[in-house]
């Protein structure tokens, strides 16, 4: 059984305050939008399809007790709240294509004259709900057409039949802590586990916020996955011993072009796996992708307080005064990634948008 981040029934929201983990588990209540704003900003929660799934549950259980005089007056709660969370943050883009298609849903039963205030909350709800199940459902996908493109690219570098058991790294959390359940780029070493194909998984620590010491870590152990946990910098010296037949890491924002927003540091990990020859696997969900901007140029990234960088909790390990540069995230280049491995199946960057336009019949 992995971690579980988020727990809800119709009514109640929890999320897992990541901010303690691994030391303490601690499960803090949403009771609506603005517990849902906060904890998606400070990072209690975070990971782009969980900031997604607890933003929109955050208004599921606030609108639940609420009666509405009209399905005008719902639709506007609904389009500015969600328009609200988006603002938590803004690289991610799963929140924003959550909040665009349920603003959608919310429009259209609006115009529908056969549906009443009252079915148009329940239709709401039930959307936001389903959320959650598809988030684990696309992850396992994702999971099984990671793990198939990682061994089949092994196999055919390497001349043999049938590769593995492999050695893979990662970089940040992208598991159980960052979606509904058994993740995206963790889910590739899940699967790759249960085919009985990995060997060994390394995962990086992830300044400043320590996503992979804290909390892939946390999960790796917890499932008693074959891991070790490397520092940052050690990613170059661990590519020229290790033989680590490749590298997957998740996604906050995919461009049309395939260039990839993800957790600061992603970009050099993928320069120092060119210069190895190690494939380079993005893994992300379609919620995950944005069409709607050309290239990695048009992505808004995010720059975080100092103190995450100057302290370790309440401790101090930087100098006061130092000038700090914190952006939460990189991006790499589509020139850099072998393949964007999707619920859908695993895409060249450079066929990713003509893909997906054809799966979305766009
Ligand atoms: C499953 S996507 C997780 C993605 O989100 C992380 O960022 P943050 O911890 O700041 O929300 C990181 O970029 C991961 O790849």
């Amino acid at each position: 059984m992995s971690l579980q981040s988020i727990k809800y029934q119709r009514g109640s929201l929890e999320i897992l305050d990541q901010l303690l983990l691994p030391v303490v588990s601690k499960y803090l209540p949403v009771r609506g939008v603005e517990d849902g704003w906060k904890v998606i900003n400070k990072m209690q929660v975070r990971g782009a399809p969980a900031i997604a799934i607890v933003g929109c549950l955050s208004l599921a259980v606030e609108i639940y007790p609420e009666e509405f005089s009209s399905k005008k007056s719902l639709r506007q709660e609904i389009e500015g709240k969600l328009n609200y969370l988006v603002s938590a943050r803004p690289t991610a883009v799963n929140m924003k294509i959550s909040a665009d298609e349920l603003i959608t849903l919310a429009n259209e039963l609006t115009k529908d004259d056969a549906i009443t205030v009252g079915e148009m909350k329940q239709r709401f709800l039930k959307a936001t709900e389903a959320m959650l199940e598809k988030d684990i459902a696309d992850n396992r996908a994702i999971g099984a057409n990671g793990a198939k493109a990682i061994l089949e690219h092994v196999a055919e570098a390497t001349g043999v039949a049938t590769a593995g058991p492999v050695r893979v790294l990662t970089h940040c959390n992208t598991g159980s802590l960052a979606t509904a359940g058994y993740g995206t780029a963790l889910g590739v070493v899940r699967n790759l586990s249960e085919l009985g194909k990995l060997e060994h998984v390394y995962c990086t620590e992830t300044r400043p916020y320590n996503q992979g010491a804290r909390l892939t870590a946390y999960e790796l152990v917890h499932e008693k996955l074959p891991a070790t946990l490397v520092l940052d910098s050690m990613v170059a010296a661990l590519l020229r011993v290790k033989n680590i037949a490749a590298v997957v890491v998740g996604a906050d924002r995919v461009a049309a072009n395939g260039d990839t927003a993800n957790k600061i540091g992603t970009y050099q990990i993928a320069v120092v796996a060119k210069h190895h020859g190690v494939p380079f696997y993005v893994a992300a969900p379609l919620t995950s992708i944005d069409l709607q901007i050309p290239s990695g140029d048009h992505i808004i990234i995010e720059v975080r307080p100092d103190r995450e960088m100057t302290h370790v909790g309440e401790h101090r390990i930087a100098a006061p005064g130092i000038n700090c540069w914190n952006p939460a995230f990189d991006v790499t280049p589509a020139s850099l990634i072998t393949g964007i491995i999707t619920e859908h199946g695993v895409f060249k960057p450079e066929a990713l948008k003509a893909e997906i336009t054809k799966l979305l019949g766009l």
